[in-house]
């Protein structure tokens, strides 16, 4: 069979017409590459921005970030305890302790310092500056503990005339002295542009003195649904209606791929509400996402509303296609008001798709992301598998990793939301394929994060 031959797939169905597999004569048809290779093509990442250190969390970023100071910034103790020289503690032992007098007690943050002499100890505290003179630190534990009950304060304090500390073993050169530097050194590079800024590169950023970075912000992904039909989850659903579901799945996946999303509930289907929501909307969007309307029904209000109207000086509006794709036939994609807008099917299985194939990777180039496209991986199914000629059919499916297998989830039907939430894949049916036998093998779109 052609895989061109059109009606002929549906004819393999057997069950019903599929309205899908019709190609009206004349039009175009977009495959899947086509769409997303124009879509990519409008959008760019987003310009970098500086923002504060916590609201940079999970942006790449823009700027190779240089230390203007060493860390750690002083050589200072990794221990409680004694700072000494190391010649007044040779040959200390437990039964003959050094016997060193105590001139004073640093705390971390005391800024002014005792000189150490000979035959003399500092009481030094984790993270204090190591005094001039000192070598090594004792810890407390190998000392006596002292005869002083000074405290930690902030700054030095004068200790007993009489005090004084048995140090009981020898302390070699340099022992529990953090040195300056010896972490992060002046001037040198300590985070790449392109580094997604993490707890710990954030912590970084902060111990070297930052404020603020420059990034790539999240795109911010305005979510709307639109269908007189949509209740919101929690309300009473009356005769013919629905929750909205999509407005959700969608801003999740938005906000998983990375994006600030807001999710705008249910418009009905009146092309002037729809086009004063997404007036509104517009200040706050660097992307805007519709579900629903874009069929050839006779409430499609996306498209009656969007269909035409003028997009601002890079693109003239929007545009509706039909692609050779199943679920996703009918998308539409342009600019309003210089903002990009993909329209995706309503069904909610299509729109789902429609996201994950289009509108997550609009999402990560805009971050400057590099994967912007989810893994493919090769599995062998472990069902046999139908799929319409002409149509690139995307399955619903659980990735069995060790097994190197995929297993169909539910049917291909595009309403069947209970299926998608048990699936973790997309089974990639070609379009010139109608039927695959179990055990063989077929391209696996891997959904999980
Ligand atoms: N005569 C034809 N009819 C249809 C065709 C076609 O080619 N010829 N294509 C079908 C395909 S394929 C799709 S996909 C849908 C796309 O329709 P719309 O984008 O216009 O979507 P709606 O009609 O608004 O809704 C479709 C379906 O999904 C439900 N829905 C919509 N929004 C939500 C939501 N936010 N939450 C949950 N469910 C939602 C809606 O109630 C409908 O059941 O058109 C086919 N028809
Ligand atoms: O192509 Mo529609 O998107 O199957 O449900």
């Amino acid at each position: 069979m052609s895989p061109d031959s059109g009606n002929s797939g549906a004819h393999q169905h057997g069950e019903r017409a599929d309205a899908c597999a019709t190609e009206a004569p004349g039009r175009r048809y977009w495959s899947v590459e086509e769409h997303l290779a124009d879509v990519l093509s409008r959008v760019s990442p987003l310009p970098a921005i500086e923002l504060q250190l916590l609201d940079a969390r999970g942006c790449r970023l823009a700027e190779d970030v240089t230390a203007t100071g060493d860390l750690p910034p002083f050589d200072n103790s990794s221990m409680d305890g004694y700072a000494v020289r190391t010649a007044d503690t040779v040959g200390a032992t437990e039964q003959y302790p050094s016997v060193l007098s105590v001139v004073g007690e640093i705390a971390a943050g005391a800024a002014e310092l005792p000189r150490l002499g000979p035959g003399q100890a500092v009481r030094i505290m984790t993270g204090a500056p190591v005094p001039p003179g000192a070598e090594a630190v004792a810890p407390v534990e190998w000392t006596d503990g002292g005869t002083g009950s000074g405290r930690a304060a902030q700054a030095m304090t004068a200790a007993r005339p009489d005090e004084e500390v048995r140090v009981r073993q020898e302390v070699r050169d340099g022992a529990h002295i953090r040195r300056r530097g010896s972490d992060v050194t002046a001037g040198s590079t300590v985070l790449t542009a392109g580094t997604v800024l993490g707890p710990t590169q954030l912590g970084l950023l902060a111990a070297i003195g930052r404020g603020s970075v420059t990034v790539r912000p999240r795109p911010r992904v305005v979510v709307l649904s639109t269908g007189s039909e949509l209740v919101p989850p929690g309300e009473p659903v009356g005769p013919g209606q629905i929750s909205d579901s999509n407005s959700f799945t969608l801003t999740a996946a938005a906000q998983q791929a990375g994006a600030i999303a807001y999710r705008v509930g249910g418009v009905p289907d009146d092309p002037e509400r729809l086009r004063a929501v997404l007036d509104d909307q517009l200040g706050r969007a660097d992307l805007i996402v519709t579900s629903g309307g874009v069929s050839v029904g006779a409430y499609d209000v996306v498209k009656e509303a969007l269909q035409g109207i003028e997009g601002g000086e890079d693109h003239a509006g929007v545009e509706f296609r039909t692609l050779r794709m199943q679920p996703g036939k009918p998308q539409g994609f342009g600019r309003i008001g210089g903002v990009p807008l993909l329209a995706l099917p309503g069904n909610p299985v299509s729109a789902y798709i429609s996201f994950e194939l289009f509108v997550r990777p609009v999402i990560r180039t805009m971050l400057g992301a590099p994967d912007v496209h989810r893994p493919v991986v090769r599995a062998t199914t472990t069902a046999a598998l139908r799929s319409p000629a002409g149509r690139r059919q995307f399955l619903r499916g659980r990735y069995l990793a060790e097994q190197g297998a995929v297993e169909p989830v539910g049917g291909s039907d595009s309403h069947l939301v209970g299926a998608l939430a048990k699936a973790d894949c997309l089974i990639v049916v070609p379009e010139s394929t109608e039927s695959v036998a179990a055990g063989e093998p077929v391209d696996v779109v891997l959904l999980a994060d």
